[in-house]
């Protein structure tokens, strides 16, 4: 039997007790050899004179000849230390009152038997190659002794290539025996998981992915994020760090946050779900250009960056949206990313009377950010201010501008200052949108259906403004992988059920509420 409970004591703003598990062996029977001093106070080298002293002060204690018997419960908990990052403590609790350990054991069960988001089985994946390739590593020491202290059971599958996890869940895994996916890897292994999550719940409820309007089926599994990538952007837009340990911590006490999945389509044909960032032009060309360095690990977006950088291409197209409610907010509010159940609602309740707004121009980047799109290079993210949950996107439209005026663009990801302040920037909360290529538009006069040759279109400018043009398109960046279509629609759901595990709120509601009623039992 694994008994596990929050508890709040709480001795300053930054602590919070909460305790994860208490396992049999940690209600036992302590038994501490002591020797009286000369000077008659008691000693024990195992506990040092103070804590024998603070004992005897505040414990009847049965003393037998040299023995000092009493009953002791550790209780495990977490406590939060600084930049979001949590780490598990223990506390012990000690008493002569065998009855009264065991009416704290007893009241302990009877509230963690009402946690019923704490996940007891799980279903967990490592990419070994992602990032360092450390995930493996990161699992076996970081992650797995905390799972087996809360007595979660994992059932462990070791990738052995690209899309192992998505086709598994697709397939064959049998999802009923879990409470919960657990990916350990980078941004390319949660979408895996979200993929094959999400295919399997509408394959099992029979909705065509195929049609852009079609309704999706929530998924009934929450998913946690061990990060072990190259920049484990989801992570840390979702827990505020990229620690294995906190994200662990999280999963174990049952934290959960819902999230907006878009829905990528070309025509009539499904393309890819995205969680964080659909980037076109900028970012697109960033990833591009680092699948052709895997080779040099993590260090390839720094060198594709500066490159794509260098090459200031602009890309040419028509983006038509449909704008959301102005009570969902605006992107440069100040206010940070907010999630809560009130956005949901709205989200529901949304009109679709709004009218569809339609941009035209010459774009260095276009970028929809789900979520706030935070790393540790970017600590505010792409749109500071994106909601998690409320089934919207912060569309980001960066015109042709000189290269100083883009560069200084950049520099504001990774500072506090307004990076939408600039003429050349606009920002839009959307609920859908489309983007039509130049040479798409032009092309959709004769046969819409075809996809473009790269080769029979020319550079869209020319004359001496300073730019290279080594395509006249650029790709879309999913989530980090490269969609084969440059004209999509796009739309944006919020999956109520579906979760990752791991958020920034304290459950404190909940560790107050324990607290006292274990107070009122005792
Ligand atoms: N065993 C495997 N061998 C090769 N590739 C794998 C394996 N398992 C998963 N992958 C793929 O590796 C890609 C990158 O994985 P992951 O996101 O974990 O690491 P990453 O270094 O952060 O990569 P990226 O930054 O490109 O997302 C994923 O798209 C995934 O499909």
């Amino acid at each position: 039997m694994c008994i596990s409970l929050i508890l709040q004591i709480s001795h300053d703003e930054q602590t919070v007790f909460q305790v994860i598990l208490l396992q049999p062996q940690h209600c036992s029977l302590t038994i501490y050899p002591l020797r009286r001093e000369p000077s008659q106070s008691w000693y024990s080298r195992a506990l040092g004179l103070k804590s024998v002293q603070q004992l005897l002060n505040v414990n009847p204690l049965i003393v037998s000849n040299s023995f000092v018997l009493f009953y002791a419960l550790t209780v495990c908990y977490v406590r939060r230390t600084r930049q979001h990052q949590w780490r598990c403590s223990e506390v012990t609790f000690r008493s002569a009152n065998q009855g009264l350990c065991e009416q704290w054991i007893t009241v302990i069960n009877e509230q963690l038997s009402l946690l019923t988001n704490r996940p007891k089985s799980l279903l967990v994946y490592i990419n070994p190659y992602g990032g360092k390739r450390r995930g493996k590593r990161i699992y076996e020491q970081k992650v797995a002794p905390l799972f087996r202290r809360a007595c979660i059971s994992a059932d462990v599958i070791v990738t052995e290539q690209a899309n192992h996890a998505r086709d598994h869940l697709k397939t064959e895994a049998n999802l009923e025996k879990y409470d919960g996916v657990v990916c350990v890897g980078g941004d390319g292994m949660f979408s895996e998981i979200i993929h094959g999550l999400i295919t399997r719940t509408q394959t099992d409820h029979q909705v065509d992915q195929n049609l852009s309007d079609a309704e999706l089926v929530p998924c009934s599994l929450r998913i946690g994020i061990i990060p072990a990538g190259s920049t484990d952007c989801i992570c840390f837009a979702t827990v505020g760090t990229n620690d294995p340990v906190t994200s662990a911590l999280h999963i174990i006490v049952g934290d959960s946050q819902p999230m907006d999945v878009c829905s990528v389509h070309h025509n009539q044909t499904f393309l890819r779900y995205s969680v964080s960032l659909l980037g076109y032009g900028f970012y697109g060309d960033i990833l591009t250009d680092s699948e052709r360095k895997r080779w040099l690990g993590p260090a390839r977006y720094d060198l594709s960056g500066a490159k794509t950088f260098l090459n200031h291409n602009y890309y040419e197209g028509t983006v038509s949206f449909l704008p959301a409610e102005d009570d969902m907010g605006n992107p440069r509010d100040k206010l940070q990313c907010r999630s809560g159940r009130k956005l949901q609602r709205k989200a529901r309740e949304r009109k679709e009377s709004l009218e569809a707004l339609a941009i035209r121009g010459k774009f260095i980047a276009i970028n929809a950010a789900s979520m706030s799109c935070a790393c540790p290079r970017s600590p505010k993210g792409l749109s500071p201010s994106a909601h998690l949950a409320d089934g919207t996107t912060d569309l980001i439209l960066v015109r042709k501008c000189s290269r100083l005026d883009f560069l200084r663009h950049l520099l504001r990801h990774t500072n506090k200052a307004d990076q939408f302040d600039h003429s050349f920037v606009e920002v839009h909360r959307v609920r859908k949108f489309r983007f039509q290529p130049r040479h798409y538009e032009l092309l959709s006069l004769e046969d819409l259906s075809e996809p473009p040759k790269k080769a029979s279109f020319r550079p869209i400018c020319s004359g001496p403004t300073g730019c290279n043009y080594g395509s006249a398109y650029s790709s879309w960046n999913c989530d980090g992988e490269i969609l084969p279509h440059a004209a999509i629609q796009v739309r944006y759901a919020t999956m109520t059920a579906m979760h990752t595990l791991g958020f920034l709120r304290s459950s404190s509601d909940f560790l107050h509420h324990t607290l006292k009623k274990i107070i009122s039992c005792t």
